[in-house]
């Protein structure tokens, strides 16, 4: 991660809500590149995107996600961009020259990656730039462990390992956090976020339908509003025939906690223009950002 903090100049960014999540990787990812490429082209919108995000788990079946087979080993060294077009990996691999052959970044959802914990890989995002660098990974640090009587229940930590650190990188545009998901109903990471200088936190999220008929809208709205930045969780389509269909519905917040742009339940691209001018007015009129009072609450894990 790098510590100049990135100028914050106006972007578009392309959520790709993905279908056609199978039980043959390489159809997924072959369906996968053909998305981006959709999606990096700026169909259907007026400016081609700078940035393209797919979904959590967008190579793999929720659910299967514990098979030795399906997790990749991931070569990364926080701080180390490195060109990653010939990885041994066929998701970072495949991520990495659909970003060089569009120029655009992309943060490549998620996938299983190989942990050294027999069947337990981490639920690891992987971000690239134009040039086919992967520049940053984060490990979905909260795992998705709940019994709501009439609703969800299920136990990502008996398939997954969950990573220990909080993530974020710089591009010409912007500086973008990461969070998968559940991460989103911990406030202290997208907090965190917003102070070490992010303006847009990003979650590839895939949601149950009942948890995100009851949050989805109001978590995103809640980390933009309360952190003041940009704010998109980008989920895979609806499919009842999953183990665990995803909710859909993927979204970007402004820092006004308006939404900008929100997809239905099936497959689509959707975009958002993001205006720095947007994040410095919702900062000078309500200015939280420099009111805030960490001589009274210095130490929120107390
Ligand atoms: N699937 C998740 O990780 C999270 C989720 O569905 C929720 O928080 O609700």
């Amino acid at each position: 991660m790098s510590t100049a903090r990135s100028e914050f100049k106006p972007f578009t960014l392309a959520f790709v809500q993905l279908g056609r999540i199978g039980m043959n990787k390489e159809e997924n990812l072959n369906h996968a590149r053909e998305m981006i490429l959709r999606a990096a082209s700026g169909e259907g919108h007026s400016k081609k995107p700078d940035l393209v995000v797919l979904p959590e788990y967008f190579n793999t079946p929720l659910g299967e996600a514990a098979l030795p087979d399906w997790a990749e080993d991931i070569e990364f060294e926080p701080g180390r961009p490195y060109d990653a077009t010939s990885s041994n990996s066929p998701s970072v691999k495949m991520l990495a020259n659909a970003a060089k052959e569009t120029g655009t970044w992309i943060i490549g959802g998620s996938i299983p990656e190989r942990s050294g914990q027999e069947d337990k890989p981490f639920n690891a995002c992987t971000v690239y730039n134009p040039t086919g660098e992967m520049v940053a990974r984060h490990r979905k640090l909260h795992l998705f462990d709940v019994d709501i009587p009439g609703g969800v229940t299920y136990k990502e930590s008996d398939h997954v390992t969950p990573g220990s650190t909080m993530n974020y990188f710089d591009t010409d545009f912007a500086r973008i956090g990461l969070g998968v998901c559940y991460d989103v109903r911990f406030p202290e990471l997208a907090m965190v976020a917003a102070r070490r200088g992010c303006q847009v936190v990003i979650y590839p999220a895939l949601f149950s339908v009942a948890t995100g008929q009851m949050h989805w809208e109001i978590l995103q709205k809640s980390r933009a509003v309360d952190n003041q930045v940009f704010m998109g969780m980008c989920s895979p389509a609806r499919n009842n025939e999953a183990k665990l269909p995803a909710y859909g519905y993927s979204t970007v917040v402004d820092p006004t906690g308006k939404i900008l742009v929100q997809a239905g339940e099936d497959e689509e691209v959707i975009y958002a223009d993001i205006d720095p001018a947007v994040f410095e007015s919702a900062r000078s009129g309500i200015p939280v950002t420099t009111q805030r009072r960490f001589d009274v609450y210095k130490n929120v894990a107390d």
